[in-house]
């Protein structure tokens, strides 16, 4: 009944709605068109209405607001007919569509028919769903509530699959839960097992240690057994150790006390051996000193080397030039010389060939030169023929000094040697005797007469008054000081060469000492002497100065031959004072000395028979024998810290008056 009710309703509502198709806007718009079309129209007509009045009411009139008026109106009615022309064409636009729309109302009218019967199929379907319905009343009244059934059925549905999908989850995580509690357990077996082996091995391990533990515990006992007598005895050393701490400061004064006893006893024993060994020392060197005199008195205190010079070329080419001498190659104190057909054979202490060099002249005479440190005093002087080497040897060549600079080089090592002892001072002088005339070549008036005069202490030694000094420390000094005396040597003679030859040159060099640990003092002189040259000039029909220059030469070398030939025949008197040179070298040749002689040779032929005389003076010289050597030296107390104070060269040398002589027969 409501199925019918509602169809009725339907197909009421169905018709309602008839009057109203083509009520859309398009299909107004034809009327509405139809409408203005109207309107216009009307408006048209009563606007020409309107003209016809104004045209029957026109006032002649030029200008006027009518004509005015009527030309806007003319426009207006212009524009109002263009208007229309337009309105007219878009009427029929409006027109044209109005018949499409017509056309599409008969269609939407057949359309609408065939709807209708659809409408009706639809009703007779429905009315046949409607039968069909009818058994179904129930579900038709619960028609939405079906719906939402079948949601919900379907939701079940849904929900059925996905608890089914889930399930098979859940089944496979079963499944896959059982499977891994499975290998759980198996693993927890395994663990189990493992454990278990680990509890056994533990258990055996924990048995084996614990019996080494109970063994080592057994070790402990028996050593804590051995230990505790140790202990005891650590312990009596503790004890015994801490009273020793507790002493230890008596003990260490008491130590102290003593090692300052032993220190104390020790001083005095080394200062007792120091004592005794100065005692020692001071012996020793007296009977240092006694040998050595001894020994100087064996070989003899003048010892007298010979040198002879090489061929030069002032002794020309000729047969004159001819070599004389020749030596024997096993003894070096031998010379043979050819004179007149006939070898003579001379004997020295040592011969020097032409070959030897400065420094092997030197080599011998050395120990000479340092004994004068010693306090002895010392004279080498060279004697020969002029032109046979004498000032070659003494002083040498500046690239070749002789034993004049070496000596001198030689003391100054040998005081920088002992410094650590002694204290050193060494002077020399420089001294000349021309024609039996004594000059200071030092000195401000070089050409000067000096007198040699006993010192005025009564001591019986010579000084020479006025005679300058200078301290020397370097070669450089050394070469200043005969530089010096050469530029003196010079200025007396027109002709120095001739001049040296003639003359006697001395070199006195005098060295004081101070022993700091035993304040031994000591003096020692050592007189270095060029003498002048020994040919009998005399002899051979000189006249003049020469006669008297070679008078002079002959009457000191005489008198030194006297002097020896006295010494060596020891005789009471000494005729020291014949001769300037031998008043001046007393010193060096009496008793307290050690002389060299140097015996200079040409060997040339022309020169065989001064040659001759030379060497049988050298000879002579050699067999004499002199007294034996004292040393000058005193023993005086001097602090270590005193040092030697340089004698004023204005002073004269007459510090040896304070020397003692140690050879005394005590001694
Ligand atoms: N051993 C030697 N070696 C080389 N040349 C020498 C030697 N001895 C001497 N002469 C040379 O012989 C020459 C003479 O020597 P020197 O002047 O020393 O003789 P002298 O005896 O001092 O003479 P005078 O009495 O005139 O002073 C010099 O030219 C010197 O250089």
């Amino acid at each position: 009944e409501n199925l019918k009710g509602k169809l009725k309703k339907e197909i009421g509502s169905t018709n309602a709605l008839s009057p109203f198709q083509g009520g859309t806007d398009l299909e107004k718009h034809p009327d509405l068109l139809i409408a203005e079309n109207e309107r216009l129209k009307q408006e048209m007509k009563s606007c020409e209405a309107e003209l016809q009045m104004l045209k029957k009411q026109r006032v002649k009139c030029v200008d006027c607001e009518h004509i005015q008026e009527n030309a806007r109106l003319q426009e207006r009615l212009a524009q109002l007919q263009l208007e229309v022309e337009e309105a007219k064409g878009r009427l029929a636009e409006l027109d044209l569509e109005v018949q499409q729309k017509t056309n599409r109302l008969a269609e939407v009218e057949l359309r609408l028919k065939d709807c209708l019967a659809e409408k009706a199929e639809e009703e007779e379907r429905l009315s046949r769903r409607l039968r069909d319905s009818q058994e179904t009343i129930a579900m038709l009244v619960l028609g939405p509530f079906l719906q939402v059934l079948k949601e919900m059925e379907q939701q079940l549905q849904n929900s059925q699959k996905t608890a089914a999908q889930l399930r098979a989850q859940v089944m496979m995580y079963e499944s896959e839960l059982e499977r891994t509690h499975g290998q759980m357990l198996e693993e927890m077996q395994n663990m189990e097992d493992d454990k278990n082996r680990a509890i056994e091995e533990a258990f055996a391990r924990a048995q084996v240690e614990m019996k080494a533990v109970h063994e080592n515990l057994a070790g402990v006992r028996t050593n804590l057994l051995t230990l505790q007598p140790a202990l005891r005895t650590l312990t009596n050393d503790y004890n015994s150790l801490k009273r020793q701490v507790r002493d230890f400061p008596l003990l260490l004064q008491e130590a102290l006390r003593n090692a300052r006893a032993e220190i104390g006893q020790a001083i005095e024993e080394v200062n007792s051996m120091n004592r005794e060994l100065l005692r020692k020392y001071r012996r020793e060197l007296q009977l240092r000193k006694k040998c050595h005199n001894e020994l100087v008195r064996l070989k003899g205190n003048i010892r007298v080397f010979g040198r002879v010079r090489p061929i030069t070329k002032e002794d020309g080419d000729g047969p004159e030039a001819d070599n004389t001498v020749t030596f024997d190659p096993e003894d070096d104190a031998i010379l043979h010389l050819m004179h007149k057909g006939k070898q003579v054979s001379f004997e020295l202490d040592k011969v020097f060939s032409p070959q030897a060099t400065q420094q092997d002249v030197f080599q011998e005479v050395q120990a000479l030169i340092t004994s004068c440190i010693d306090g002895y005093n010392v004279c080498i002087f060279a004697y020969g023929q002029t032109g046979a080497g004498k000032t070659y040897t003494m002083e040498g060549t500046p690239e070749n000094p002789g034993i004049n600079q070496r000596a001198l080089q030689l003391l100054f090592s040998e005081v920088r040697r002992k410094a650590s002892d002694w204290d050193y001072i060494i002077t020399v002088s420089l001294a000349e005797i021309y024609n039996e005339a004594l000059r200071d070549l030092l000195g401000k008036e070089p050409q000067e007469k000096l007198d040699i005069k006993l010192c005025p202490d009564g001591s019986g030694q010579l000084y020479v008054p006025g005679l300058t000094e200078f301290q020397v420390q370097s070669v450089e000094d050394i070469n200043k000081v005969f530089e010096f005396g050469h530029m003196n040597r010079v200025t007396e003679s027109t002709s120095l060469n001739e001049h040296s030859s003639r003359s006697h040159a001395l070199l006195i060099v005098t060295v004081r000492g101070l022993d700091y640990s035993t304040g031994l003092r000591t003096t020692g002189k050592l007189n270095l002497v060029d003498l002048a040259g020994s040919e009998r000039v005399g002899r051979s029909g000189a006249e003049g100065s020469r006669l008297r220059e070679a008078q002079y030469i002959n009457k000191s070398l005489s008198a030194l031959g006297d002097v020896i030939y006295a010494l060596r025949s020891r005789q009471g008197h000494v005729p020291f004072r014949n001769s300037k040179l031998t008043y001046l070298l007393q010193d060096s040749l009496s008793g307290d000395s050690k002389t060299l002689m140097m015996v200079q040779v040409s060997p040339a032929e022309k020169n065989t028979s001064e040659t001759l005389c030379s060497l049988k003076f050298a000879e002579r010289v050699r067999s004499i024998e002199l007294g034996p050597v004292s040393r000058r030296a005193e023993l005086v107390s001097w602090s270590s810290q005193e040092h030697l104070e340089v004698t004023n060269p204005s002073l004269p040398s007459c510090i040896l008056i304070h020397t003692w002589t140690l050879t005394s027969p005590a001694l």
